[in-house]
């Protein structure tokens, strides 16, 4: 069940017309729905109901307060990589001590943080990242948490841009030097090892690169263990991929199977995955209004009011996300457009050849946007950020305002 979809011909958030959002909020507006991304996280949670686990929303997807808060009312843990993302989460009612911090390079005062609000876990990536964060929890006399992400060097085979698991990548520790970097961090007297992660990339349509990427981990989780370094976690990461057009990504329930039998006689090892794109692309969309339709030499335009300040996908990545229009009962013939946005940019596209009806002034939406949408946007060509909506059954919550003028040159000042 799809909870955007057309009613009466006109497309609808859950039990909202979508025309109305538009009409009361004005345009370009991202739109989430409550029971999408509760929907989404409680398929995470139910596949993994046979192991000891956490679902750790990956923060950076969407980091609305309204989001985190709707996640943290579902018990959910969440993967932070900054310090600024785990004082939203702790605004939003999210569990510090169900945190676990990424990122190849946390800021002391970032680590202070953390340790202040007693987060469950620090993902380290270097030597160097170990020596910081043990100085820091030594000034403030406390042990920190750590695992240790490994780079398993398996390719993701996904757009080169957001693969993190290749040798190539600055993510992780190298898997070869994995041990030596325990042992280090064994040595370090206030550093507390709970586990291993790792992450290998983003929107991962194959299942076999997560089970060798766990291969990989079991195979140092156990000379840890021969050591006398045991475990409590193994962090899978975030990274499985959603259908933007005809993708075909792992069933959630066979993800889960494939990584709970290599767990099966390792129940002390709690698995903690961060899903970010899975949980909320497909929980929002991006409302725009069609401006004005443009014969050009090669091709029809149809210029509308979001650009790629207020999307960046397409243009960073040649991204593909459907656009469909808002009112389907309409007289305008369908006609062959590239979707372009208003900023100073040839790469300033939506989408290009896309089949549709539509003429000036009517509402079209791009799907799949709650993820890597608003959390992306800019104010390239001073453009006010988009307001955010959230959907919850037949209500709708303004979640953000749309952005004023004032907020364009907040805490800048000219010379005296
Ligand atoms: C460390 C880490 N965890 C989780 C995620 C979330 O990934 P995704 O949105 O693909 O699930 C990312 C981003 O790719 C990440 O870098
Ligand atoms: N921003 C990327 C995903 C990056 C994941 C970051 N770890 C996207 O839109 O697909």
């Amino acid at each position: 069940m799809d909870f955007f979809d057309y009613k009466r011909d006109v497309l609808h958030a859950e039990d909202v017309s979508l025309h109305a959002i538009a009409e009361t909020y004005g345009t370009p507006t991202y739109v989430y729905s409550r029971a999408t991304l509760e929907r989404h996280w409680q398929a995470f949670d139910n596949a993994l109901s046979h192991h000891a686990h956490l679902i750790c929303y990956a923060v950076k997807a969407n980091s609305n307060l309204a989001v985190l808060n709707v996640l943290a009312r579902l018990g959910s843990g969440f993967d932070i990589v900054s310090g600024g993302e785990l004082a939203r989460v702790i605004k939003a009612g999210g569990d510090p001590s169900k945190v676990v911090f990424s990122g190849v390079a946390k800021r002391e005062d970032e680590i202070r943080y953390a340790l202040e609000n007693k987060i469950m876990c620090f993902n380290v990536e270097s030597h160097a990242e170990l020596d910081r964060i043990n100085k820091v929890a030594e000034e403030m006399g406390v042990v920190a948490p750590i695992s240790l992400r490994i780079n398993p060097d398996v390719d993701a085979k996904t757009h080169p841009y957001i693969s993190t698991g290749l040798k190539s990548n600055k993510f992780g520790i190298a898997a070869e030097q994995a041990l030596a970097s325990y042992r280090y961090a064994h040595s370090l007297s206030n550093l507390d090892i709970q586990g291993m992660d790792c992450h290998i990339g983003s929107q991962l349509t194959d299942l076999a690169p997560f089970e060798d990427a766990l291969d990989k981990l079991l195979v140092l989780v156990d000379a840890l263990e021969k050591e006398g370094i045991s475990l409590t976690h193994l962090d899978l990461g975030g990274g499985l991929g959603v259908t933007y057009q005809n993708e075909t990504p792992p069933d959630l329930e066979e993800y889960a199977a494939r990584l709970g039998r290599k767990l099966a006689d390792r129940q002390h090892l709690k698995l903690i995955l961060e899903p970010g794109r899975a949980i909320a692309a497909n929980a929002g969309i991006l409302l725009s209004k069609v401006e004005f339709i443009k014969q050009g030499e090669e091709q029809h335009f149809a210029i509308v009011d979001a650009g790629m300040n207020d999307l960046l996908r397409p243009a960073l990545y040649s991204a593909w996300q459907n656009i469909i229009p808002v009112d389907r009962n309409t007289e305008a013939t369908p006609h062959l457009y590239d979707v372009v946005g208003p900023v100073c940019e040839t790469g300033d596209f939506l989408g290009k050849e896309r089949t549709l009806p539509i003429q000036p002034n009517d509402y079209i939406a791009v799907r799949s946007a709650g993820a890597y949408g608003f959390v992306m946007a800019s104010n390239y060509n001073s453009r006010c950020k988009p307001a955010e909506i959230m959907v919850d059954g037949a209500n709708h919550h303004q979640v953000r305002a749309r952005e004023t003028l004032e907020d364009l040159w907040l805490g800048e000042s000219v010379l005296p």
